[in-house]
């Protein structure tokens, strides 16, 4: 009943439909006396009732049983995964940077292998975010995961995975992001690879949404349609299984009897999806000057504030540069907004060296930070013709909210202690006698 190859359904935010047996979902209603196949009816909630109508989420899911069948749920110990706010994150301005953390030894799942690196805001007031990288060797099998504090955006940089979720499956592979609801029961498995790193912003606030385009028109950015979100598909298995619930910044377990990928049909708005980063329609200078990243959104997390996002997520994807008269990396910059960086493959244009696949950075508000001194000087001088820029895929979690490092990020032996000095060599040129 589950699909080899997932399928899907294309459209950001649309009210799908889909079931795994003809007929398994209601018409014309969402809780008939009887459901079809004798299926539970039960609303998954993603929004307050009562939110507007361009805001409001929720799914009806029909399944063999409802998820209160299960165990109480009881504390686990303390994992490497931090949310805010914690009293082991610290607020600091030191430009951070890291290299790609190693992959593990032993068997690791997705949620033993989640390390937080920082986070902003407070989960319980439903604001700011968690940023994590995985590091994994093991598939979940007996054991599922949802997230009651936010929803978990997924950029893998290594390794294809398989979101195995309760409203059907995505593959998920790098150069490709994942998004799975705040609630939504999930496994990670691996896919093809024998482990498999990457990056989750996990969303305390309002759920990620198209940026709206202003004056670039109807189309452009990340268009709506190549949003993928996968087809109703179930497990009907009997056996010992675990669901781990991340609540109020703490992992708690309960056990049930049956797998809880049980959901034979399933329609509404409020479900996971995938989408191809190459799919991006990159817009960018075709004059002079260095736009702002904010023209490369992918996804916002607005606050209560207009234009000032709990988070947006920006990619750096391959495009072209053609700008004349201008000097065409990212420029010297001091923020309001909190930044944090990763990169997938390839190179980013701000940094000669040092910011590598799978490593980090982090400039918080305020701090300075730009081209390397080695870019600066390559940049200054390059010849302007147009050029390919192929080999690179980075990606910004950018934040009204500081992040605060975690201790296990400030302490870990992939910190990169010298970061700073990436500036230094950055030496008066100011001539005032010449023009
Ligand atoms: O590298 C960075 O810091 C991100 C960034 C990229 C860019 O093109 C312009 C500004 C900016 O902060
Ligand atoms: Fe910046």
């Amino acid at each position: 009943m589950r699909p080899a190859q997932p399928s899907y359904q294309s459209g950001f935010a649309n009210h799908h439909a889909s079931e795994a047996l003809p007929g398994a979902l209601p018409e014309g209603q969402n809780s008939p006396q009887r459901c079809p196949y004798g299926l539970y009816a039960e609303q998954l909630s993603g929004s307050a009732f009562t939110a507007p109508r361009q805001r409001n989420l929720r799914s009806w899911l029909y399944r063999i049983r409802p998820s209160v069948v299960q165990s109480a749920y009881h504390p686990l110990a303390d994992s490497d995964w931090v949310t805010a706010p914690s009293a082991d994150a610290a607020a600091d301005p030191n430009q951070m940077r890291w290299d790609p953390r190693p992959l593990p030894e032993g068997g690791v799942d997705f949620i033993d292998g989640l390390l937080t690196l920082a986070v902003n805001g407070d989960a319980s007031a439903q604001q700011g975010c968690g940023v994590h990288v995985y590091a994994i060797n093991r598939s979940m099998e007996q054991r599922f995961l949802y997230d009651a504090d936010g929803e978990l955006l997924i950029v893998p940089q290594q390794g294809a995975l398989r979101l195995r979720t309760e409203l059907g499956e995505l593959r998920v592979a790098p150069g490709e992001i994942g998004l799975i609801p705040r609630g939504v029961k999930f496994q990670v498995r691996l896919e093809d690879d024998a482990a498999a790193r990457g990056y989750v912003c996990e969303n305390y606030g309002a759920p990620f949404e198209l940026p709206g385009l202003g004056p670039i028109g109807a189309n452009g950015l990340a268009n709506p349609r190549d949003f993928l979100t996968p087809v109703a598909a179930y497990e009907d298995i009997d056996g010992d299984f675990e669901l781990v619930a991340r609540f109020a910044g703490r992992l708690w377990a309960s056990r049930l009897a049956h797998s809880p990928l049980d959901v034979v049909a399933w329609h509404g708005n409020y479900a996971p999806f995938k989408y191809d980063l190459a799919r991006f329609n990159t817009i960018n200078t075709v004059s002079f000057d260095h736009p702002d990243p904010s023209i490369f959104t992918v996804l916002t997390s607005p606050s209560d504030t207009p234009g000032t996002a709990n988070i947006d997520f920006v990619i750096f994807p391959p495009r072209w540069m053609v700008a004349e008269d201008t000097f065409r990396p990212p420029y010297f910059h001091r923020n309001l907004m909190s930044e944090f960086m990763g990169l997938v493959h390839g190179e980013y244009d701000a940094k000669a060296e040092g910011f590598l696949p799978g490593g980090a950075s982090l400039h918080n508000a305020m701090s300075p930070h730009g081209p390397d001194a080695e870019t600066f000087e390559q940049a200054s001088h390059a010849e302007l013709a147009p050029q390919y820029q192929g080999n690179t895929l980075a990606f910004m979690f950018e934040s009204r909210y500081v992040f605060r490092t975690t201790s296990a990020a400030r302490q870990a032996p992939f910190r990169q202690a010298d970061y700073v000095d990436v500036w230094a060599g950055l030496a008066s040129h100011f001539t005032p006698e010449h023009r």
